[in-house]
Formats: C-alpha cells, structure tokens, sequence
C-alpha cells in the first residue's frame, strides 16, 4: 500500500530519470521519462549472488515495471565487474531446506516472469556472467556486452546438471548444436567468442554505451503494434512455457535431491573453498 502510494508520487514527479527503487536496494529500478523504458539493476554486493531475497526482489521489480506500463525493460548491475555470479553457493551448501526450497521456486519465477514478460527486454551485460548471471542474460531478448568478460552456462564443469530453461535459452539465441555442445561442456565463453557465437549481439566499451544500445533495440518496437508484438512473442515461446509448467514441480524436487546428495555437498564444499583461496592469493 505503501509502497504504491510511493509510487504514484514519483511517477507524477517532473524528473527525467524517476527512481522506483524497491526498499532494500537489492535491485533497483529508473525509469527514464524520455523513453519510457525502465533500467532494473541488480545491486546485491559484492558479486550479485542470486539468493532468496535478491530473487524474491527481482521478481517484485519485473513485476513493477510491468504494471507501470514501461516500454522496456533493461537488466544491468550495479558492479562494474559482475553482471551476476549466478545462484548464491551458499544457499546451496549446508543448506536450510525451506531457504533452498525458496530459493530454487524464486529463480523460476524470475525466469518464467522474464522468459513471457510482455514488454521488449535487453541485458546489459556490463561484468561476467556465469550460470544465473548468463540464465538473466540469455532470458532477454538482446544483449550487450563489455569486452573481457566472460559469459556461459559452467554447470556441468561442476558436476551440475543444467535445468531445462538453461537449454530454453539457449536454443532461443544459439544454433541447436553450439547450443548442445555449450550446455554440456559447461562452456564459458569470452565476450569476443560470444560475440562470434551469436550468444551476444554486440559489445561495447562501457556501460553507457551499453544501455544506449540497449535503449536502441527496443526502439526497433516503437512503431510496432505492443499487443501484437507482445503476442507475437508469446507465441514462440508458448512451447517451451507449457513444457516448464509441465515439470516445474519435478524440476524443483530434482534441484532439491541433487543438493542434498552428499557428494554435491563435498563438491560444492571444495569449490566454495577454491573461491575463496582465489582472493587469499590475490592478497599475498
Ligand atoms: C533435470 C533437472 C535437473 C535439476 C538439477 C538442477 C541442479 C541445479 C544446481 C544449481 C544450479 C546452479 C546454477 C548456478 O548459478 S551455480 C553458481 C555458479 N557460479 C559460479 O561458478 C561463479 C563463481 N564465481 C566466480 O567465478 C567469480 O567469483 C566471479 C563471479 C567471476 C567474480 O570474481 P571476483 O574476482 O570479482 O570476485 P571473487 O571471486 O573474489 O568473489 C568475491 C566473493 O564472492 C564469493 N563468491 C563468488 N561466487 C559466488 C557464488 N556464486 N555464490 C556465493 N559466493 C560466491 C567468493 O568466494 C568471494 O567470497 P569471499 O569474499 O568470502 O572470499
């Protein structure tokens, strides 16, 4: 309630950029009132982990911005080195298993409200993007990306299985056969072999020009009928949100049962581990 009140006050504000900014500053939303087009950031320090509260807020902004009408939706980070780290392994590892539950129903929320979102969406790809940080990627319908970064689905490296909207997205953006070879090399790929591969549509040298970029491609929509657009769209992914729907409730019980095995648990035990040495190194 409050928060709509909140709202409608600064919709009605003269400002160029207006702030619809949740409340924990998880993410963050600026509409720019030129364009109409709303720029969700993500904006959980230090490395935009996906846990339970920045998924829940997410889904809360795309909501948001749906609702408010916009004529896009631009996903960025606030980093200027990680769009996403992807799922926060520590929601994984010894894990509470209601928060684990939670945390596996959010992320498909956020992908099923971005995969069918009615409006034209662009990732700004502005740091690296691993596993949940290419998933928010790939689930857009244009990306731009910075150069030396890197960008993929590194699962199966860690022993993972790729969830089917993994493989939605990328059959949505790649060849059928890169997009198999990828998935189940756990490839990760450098901006400029993104580029080449077609996984990024184009790359730029900083983040302003990455929105601009962004803010172009869905220009493109402008003359474009919006419900037609909009259905169009649906219209190609109706298959695949159908098939989501149909093992959504096994997906979440496989997610659960491989996490609790306690090899996984080793495994992400030793990985989690290796990250942190990596910054212990750095530090010598
Ligand atoms: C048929 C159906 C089957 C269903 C079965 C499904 C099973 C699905 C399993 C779950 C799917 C998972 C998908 C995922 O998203 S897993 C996450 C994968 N992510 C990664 O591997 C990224 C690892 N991180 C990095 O590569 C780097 O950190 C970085 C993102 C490139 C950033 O590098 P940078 O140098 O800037 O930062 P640091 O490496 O120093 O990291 C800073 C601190 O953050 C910690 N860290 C890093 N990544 C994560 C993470 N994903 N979760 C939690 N914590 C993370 C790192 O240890 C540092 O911590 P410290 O400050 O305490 O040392």
């Amino acid at each position: 309630m409050m928060r709509s009140k909140f709202l409608s006050l600064l919709i009605r504000a003269p400002s160029v950029c207006r702030s619809m900014s949740t409340a924990t500053k998880l993410t963050t939303i600026d509409v720019n009132d030129k364009t109409g087009i709303a720029t969700l950031t993500l904006n959980r320090s230090p490395i935009n982990a996906l846990n339970v509260e920045l998924l829940q807020d997410l889904n809360e902004s795309i909501k948001e911005i749906e609702d408010n009408k916009s004529r896009g939706l631009i996903l960025t980070s606030s980093n200027d080195k990680v769009f996403s780290a992807g799922l926060d392994l520590n929601e994984m590892y010894r894990p509470d298993k209601d928060r684990a539950r939670l945390l596996w129903i959010k992320l498909q929320d956020v992908w099923l409200a971005l995969y069918s979102c009615d409006l034209p969406t662009a990732a700004a790809i502005n740091g690296y993007a691993p596993a949940g940080g290419c998933l928010l990627a790939t689930v857009c319908e244009y990306r731009v990306m910075l150069p030396k970064c890197r960008i993929g689905f590194n699962e199966t490296q860690l022993g993972i299985v790729p969830p089917i909207f993994c493989m939605f997205n990328f059959l949505n953006v790649l060849p059928r056969r890169v997009a198999e070879r990828s998935l189940s090399q756990g490839q990760m790929f450098t901006t400029e072999q993104a580029l080449q591969i077609g996984l990024v549509d184009d790359v730029v040298s900083s983040k302003g020009e990455a929105l601009d970029k962004c803010t172009k491609f869905i220009d493109t929509f402008a003359k474009v009928n919006p419900l037609a657009r909009s259905l169009a769209k649906q219209q190609f992914r109706a298959a695949d949100l159908q098939r989501f729907q149909t093992e959504r409730a096994k997906d979440l019980e496989s997610f659960l049962a491989f996490i609790n095995h306690p090899q996984m648990q080793e495994g992400l035990g030793i990985y989690l581990n290796s990250l942190k040495k990596k910054q212990q190194l750095n530090a010598v």
